[in-house]
C-alpha cells in the first residue's frame, strides 16, 4: 500500500461512500463495506505523484561523459483524466541531450520522472509538457523532446465511445528544435517496438 501523509483517508473514504449511496447502493451490503476505505486507498496510491518532486528523482547523476542523444521509450504509464477521474494510459517516449558537463541520469530515473507527473490528475498536454521542462530544469539537458501516446478511457467507456482512438502529444526543447535533429529523433524513439 502507498499512502502519504498529505491525503486525508478518513475524509476520502467517507466521500466514497457517500458517493456509492449518491449512485443509489447500499455500501452496506456485503461487498460493499470495504469498498470506500480501498477506494481511498487506491486514490491515494494513484496520486501519490502530487507529493513527489521531481528534483529528488534526478537529483543523482552519473559522470559518463556523454552528450549526445539518449532515448528511453515505451515507458508505460498509468495516468487519471482530471476531468472524468478515469484512467488514461499508454507510454512516453524520452530523448535528451545531456548537459554540456556530459552528466546523465540513471536511465530509470527517467521512468520514475514519468510516473511523479502521471500520478497526478492530468490532462495529457500537460503531463508532456512537465516532464520535458523538468529534464531541462533539473539536469540542465541542452535538447528534450517527449512524446506520450495515450487511450483515454474517458473517449472509450463512455461520452463520445471511440475505443481505440490515440492521442500523440509531443514537447520538443533546446537542441531539439532543430528540425533535422527531431526528425531522426522521433525516427528513433517511435520506430518499431522489438517483438
Ligand atoms: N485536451 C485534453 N482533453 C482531455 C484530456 N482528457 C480528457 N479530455 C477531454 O476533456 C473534455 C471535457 O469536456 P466536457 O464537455 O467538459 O465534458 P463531457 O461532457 O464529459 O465531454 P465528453 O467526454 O465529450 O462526453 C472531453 O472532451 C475529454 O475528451 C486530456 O488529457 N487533454
Ligand atoms: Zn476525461
Amino acid at each position: 500500500m502507498s499512502t502519504h501523509p498529505a491525503v486525508d483517508l478518513e475524509r476520502a473514504t467517507a466521500a466514497v461512500r457517500e458517493l456509492l449511496v449518491a449512485l443509489g447502493e447500499d455500501p452496506e451490503r456485503e461487498g460493499l463495506v470495504d469498498t470506500p476505505g480501498r477506494v481511498a486507498r487506491a486514490y491515494a496510491e494513484m496520486f501519490a505523484g502530487m507529493h513527489q518532486e521531481p528534483a529528488d528523482v534526478l537529483n543523482r547523476t552519473f559522470d559518463v561523459d556523454h552528450d549526445e542523444l539518449v532515448i528511453v521509450k515505451d515507458i508505460e504509464l498509468y495516468s487519471t483524466c482530471e476531468h472524468h477521474l478515469v484512467p488514461f494510459h499508454g507510454v512516453a517516449h524520452v530523448a535528451y541531450i545531456p548537459a554540456r558537463d556530459g552528466r546523465v541520469t540513471g536511465l530509470s530515473k527517467i521512468a520514475r520522472l514519468v510516473d511523479v507527473f502521471a500520478k497526478r490528475p492530468q490532462v495529457q498536454e500537460r503531463l508532456t509538457t512537465q516532464i520535458a521542462d523538468a529534464l531541462v530544469t533539473h539536469l540542465r539537458a541542452q535538447g528534450v523532446l517527449v512524446v506520450v501516446e495515450c487511450e483515454h478511457l474517458c473517449m472509450s467507456m463512455r461520452g463520445v465511445r471511440k475505443p481505440g482512438a490515440t492521442t500523440v502529444t509531443s514537447a520538443v526543447r533546446g537542441q531539439l528544435r532543430d528540425p533535422a535533429t527531431r526528425a531522426e529523433t522521433t525516427s528513433l524513439m517511435i520506430g518499431r517496438r522489438h517483438a
